[in-house]
């Protein structure tokens, strides 16, 4: 449905590791490629580890993998790179998220959601099913670089602010944050994902390999 970015059953699948799952470690197609994954440490929301995120690793679907693989090489021809927060996220991981939407710590709230109640971020912003956790399904921002040099591109919001302003297509960005976000969507639509329309970072390989199996498969 509209404005919901998961579906509502959930059947999680037996496998315990990467391999079983079909996971693959993105850094075993493209060595050197960017990672930011916030959840593996205390530079998100929740101000904490997040249950499941052992290390900093971003495992995806071999399809999925391969299509990151194909966005971040014709980045790099324009001068561009990615830069990845969050991919494949166990389901211990997203009922961790709904906790933390259910308690009253506001610790993060003027960086993350100042204009909303945090129970209302369930749902648009952080989906109790999330799709993230069949495998297929990334965060991410785009830099422009000069040689090795990088720089994150100017999306208009921050990563995970949970706000109307984050939405793909809001009219209170500037032109040039605007520009930002459509190459962002030109690069990933070319190698075959699909935006979230209320988060810019939020894609989905389209159509997706495996859309009903959800894993919960500890990253470590
Ligand atoms: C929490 C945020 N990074 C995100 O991924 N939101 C979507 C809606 C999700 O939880 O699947
Ligand atoms: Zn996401």
């Amino acid at each position: 449905a509209a404005g919901c970015a998961s579906r509502p059953a959930m059947t999680i699948a037996p496998a315990t590791t990467p391999e079983a799952a079909g996971l693959v470690d993105v850094r075993t197609l493209v060595p050197d490629i960017d990672l930011d994954m916030r959840y593996a440490g205390a530079n998100n929301f929740t101000g904490a580890v997040v249950d499941g995120y052992a290390a900093p690793r971003c495992y995806l679907l071999a399809p999925a993998a391969k299509a990151i693989q194909r966005a971040e090489a014709a980045l790099r021809a324009q001068g561009h790179r990615l830069r990845i927060f969050d991919c494949y996220r166990p389901a211990r991981a997203v009922r961790s998220f709904v906790a933390w939407a259910n308690n009253d710590d506001e610790s993060t709230r003027a960086r993350f959601y100042p204009a909303l109640e945090k129970r209302e971020l369930l749902g648009g912003y952080i989906s109790p099913t999330s799709g993230h956790s069949r495998g297929a399904t990334i965060d991410l921002t785009l830099m422009r670089c000069d040689g090795s040099h990088c720089a994150p591109l100017d999306m208009g919001t921050d990563f995970d602010f949970f706000d109307p302003l984050a939405n793909t297509d809001s009219p209170r960005i500037t032109p040039a944050q605007r520009a930002n976000r459509e190459r962002l969507r030109d690069a990933m639509r070319q190698a075959g994902l699909r935006n979230y329309p209320m988060e810019w970072w939020h894609y989905t390989l389209d159509p997706e390999p495996a859309p009903k199996t959800f894993f919960d498969v500890p990253i470590e």
